[in-house]
């Protein structure tokens, strides 16, 4: 700013950010403000803090593209106007240096200027069908400043180039032959920069971008160079060699860097004093206009009038400069407010969110630990149904082993019953012998009798009486003793079918108790192994429930530490909003306390002109 000069080269392959970083982008996603609006903001910084009273400063920019179609011959495009096939030549005012003649010099106001002429660069470049990457683009900043007092006129150049230099990738092997060739010209070129960082031979020899970064490169003047690199695996080579040659550069600039100096010119030189000498003609010019007053000489005070106009317009004042900080200032405000609101809005969202997600997940938990109650409280219905079963099926049992005891005994019973009638049916026999013997003994009496009666047939109708008296008792005992057996048979065909009947029985009891014993067991096994089965699959659903509740837990609590540090960050955004308040109500302070002291000085000055143009008219009427 008081007279340096100096240079920002950005380097790298194509797409890795150069122009992003020195232009920024207009991407409505993610916009952002390149270093050459920093270096415009600090433009206007310097001349507010730094300029003394009554020091007025010209700012002008060039931008230029320089590429290679041919990939032999080099072309100069102006990204400001229309021209082409610009040439790079000697500046007639300073022999040190190279300067492209044609090129458009804009003064710079704002940085809004500043930005606009980014801007339309780019969108010139973009439509100048150069393929991107393969071209240089240069934008020159020059800053002329002059303080004139009573004793001495001071006048300062400097400038600063900023280059965003071409993609720095060798050819791909399937390229064209014109694209190799364009390569291989950006690579020599690059090359020749860094050696010409060395040697003020290389840099007038060597291409139109080393010729024209001449006096911003190394000696004395300050060189920054941006290195961009990508992350990609592929790009790693081209990584390597763009970190290489930074490191080349870096190392060539440290051993002839000696630091920047003021750049003092000449009068005649200087654009601002060309400037200043049209002002003071045209007031000269006017003052001589100022009685007359035929139509074309009134045009001609117009033309003057506007032509003062224009150059004040292109001049730089602290006032000015303020007042373009102060715009830049309510911009910036108005940005962070709507950032502040933007901010605010996407943490109360994600607050939301997070809040909304946390309890969806409770619910989800809470459903889930329901679930499982209530899946245990089936499982133990249904194993409480299960052991009940169970005990119905031991009670049945029980009563069919009691059933079966029952049975056993009435067969031991029906056992002692037919041994009583089978004792019963020996004593029959027993009686049915005896009466047999009796007959017998009866018999042989009879024959003895009838002996008898041969010799005492007198007493044999006595003894025939006595006889048939015996016959009938005979007979009533015969039918007694076949009454005896027929009821003896009979009795013993009940008592045999009886115990057929409970043989059988007891065989269907026990072919029932045993069934009933398997089927028992089976129904028992089925049970404790489905209850096992509900059971394991119960601990297994338990255990991942309880897997899942300490992760949801886990959960729960990173979104709470996230919701705290979130909290955490709008305090501290806050804090920091306070601090940017503060210091932004001390800088209005300190600004409405300069503006008061130059609305003093403005009101000094007024009085002054008022003192000299009273003098003029005074001097005019003697
Ligand atoms: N730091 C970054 N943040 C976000 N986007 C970026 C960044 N750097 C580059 N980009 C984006 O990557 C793309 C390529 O970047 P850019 O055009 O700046 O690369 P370049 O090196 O200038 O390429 P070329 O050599 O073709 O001019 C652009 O869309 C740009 O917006």
């Amino acid at each position: 700013m008081e007279g340096g000069f100096g240079s920002i080269l950005c380097h790298g392959i194509t797409g890795s950010g150069k122009t992003y970083c020195m232009s920024g982008t207009e991407d409505t996603a993610s916009p952002s403000l390149g270093l050459v609006h920093g270096v415009g903001q600090r433009i206007f910084e310097h001349i507010r803090d730094q300029a003394a009273a009554g020091k007025v400063y010209l700012v002008e920019a060039s931008y230029a593209q320089i590429y290679s179609q041919d990939g032999t011959s080099e072309k100069i495009m102006d990204l400001l106007a229309d021209a082409d096939d610009l040439e790079v030549q000697p500046d007639p005012q300073n022999p040190q240096s190279f300067m492209c003649a044609g090129l458009q010099r804009v003064p710079i106001r704002s940085l809004d200027d500043m930005q606009q002429l980014v801007t339309q660069g780019q969108r010139r470049l973009a439509a100048s069908g150069v393929e991107a990457g393969r071209s240089h683009c240069v934008l020159t900043l020059t800053v002329e400043s002059l303080l004139e007092s009573a004793q001495q006129t001071e006048l300062a150049k400097g400038k600063l180039m900023l280059a965003d230099l071409a993609g720095s990738e060798a050819p791909a092997a399937e390229s064209s032959e014109v694209a190799r060739r364009q390569a291989l010209s950006i690579n020599r070129t690059l090359a020749s920069l860094s050696l010409a960082v060395n040697s003020a031979e290389a840099l007038v020899k060597g291409s139109s971008l080393t010729q024209l970064l001449r006096d911003c490169l190394g000696g004395s003047a300050r060189t920054l160079l941006i290195a961009t690199i990508g992350p990609e695996m592929e790009d790693l080579e081209e990584t390597v060699k763009t970190l290489t040659y930074a490191q080349q550069m870096l190392t060539s600039l440290t051993v002839r860097a000696s630091g920047a100096g003021m750049n003092r010119i000449d009068q005649d030189q200087s654009s601002l004093v060309q400037m200043k000498d049209r002002h003071n003609e045209c007031i000269r010019m006017l003052r001589e206009k100022v009685s007359d007053s035929r139509e074309e000489e009134q045009e001609e005070r117009r033309r003057l009038q506007q032509e003062m106009s224009e150059i004040n317009q292109r001049l730089l004042t602290k006032d000015s400069a303020e007042k373009t900080l102060e715009e830049l200032k309510q911009q910036q405000f108005s940005k962070m407010n709507e950032m502040r609101t933007e901010i605010s809005q996407a943490m109360s969202e994600q607050m939301d969110q997070l809040r909304k997600q946390s309890q969806l997940e409770l619910d989800q938990l809470r459903a889930s630990v329901e679930k499982s109650q209530k899946e245990q409280e089936t499982a133990k219905r249904e194993a409480e149904a299960h052991e009940a079963a169970v005990a119905k099926l031991q009670v049945m049992l029980q009563e069919a082993q009691q059933g079966k005891a029952a049975a056993e005994q009435e067969a031991a019973a029906l056992k002692v019953s037919l041994a009583t009638a089978e004792e019963r049916a020996k004593g029959l026999q027993v009686r049915q012998e005896e009466l047999r013997k009796e007959r017998a003994d009866f018999d042989e009496e009879r024959k003895l009798l009838r002996q008898q009666g041969e010799q005492q047939w007198q007493r044999l109708a006595a003894l025939e009486a006595e006889l048939s008296k015996f016959r009938s008792e005979a007979e009533a005992q015969r039918k007694e003793i076949e009454r005896l057996n027929v009821a003896q048979g009979e009795e013993g065909n009940i008592l045999r079918s009886e115990r057929e009947a409970w043989r059988a029985r007891e065989r269907e009891l026990q072919a029932e108790v045993s069934d009933f014993q398997k089927k028992s067991e089976i129904q028992a096994l089925k049970v404790s192994r489905d209850h096992n089965e509900a059971m394991s699959k119960l601990k297994t659903q338990v255990e991942r429930l309880e897997v899942e509740a300490s992760a949801r837990a886990e959960q729960l609590l990173e979104a709470q530490k996230n919701v705290a540090s979130l909290e955490a960050e709008r305090v501290l955004a806050l804090h920091r909003e306070d601090a940017i308040r503060q210091s932004s109500a001390a800088e209005i302070r300190k600004w409405q306390e300069e503006l008061e002291v130059s609305r003093q000085g403005e009101q000094e000055l007024m009085q002054m002109l008022s003192a000299v143009q009273d003098g003029i008219i005074a001097s005019a009427n003697r």
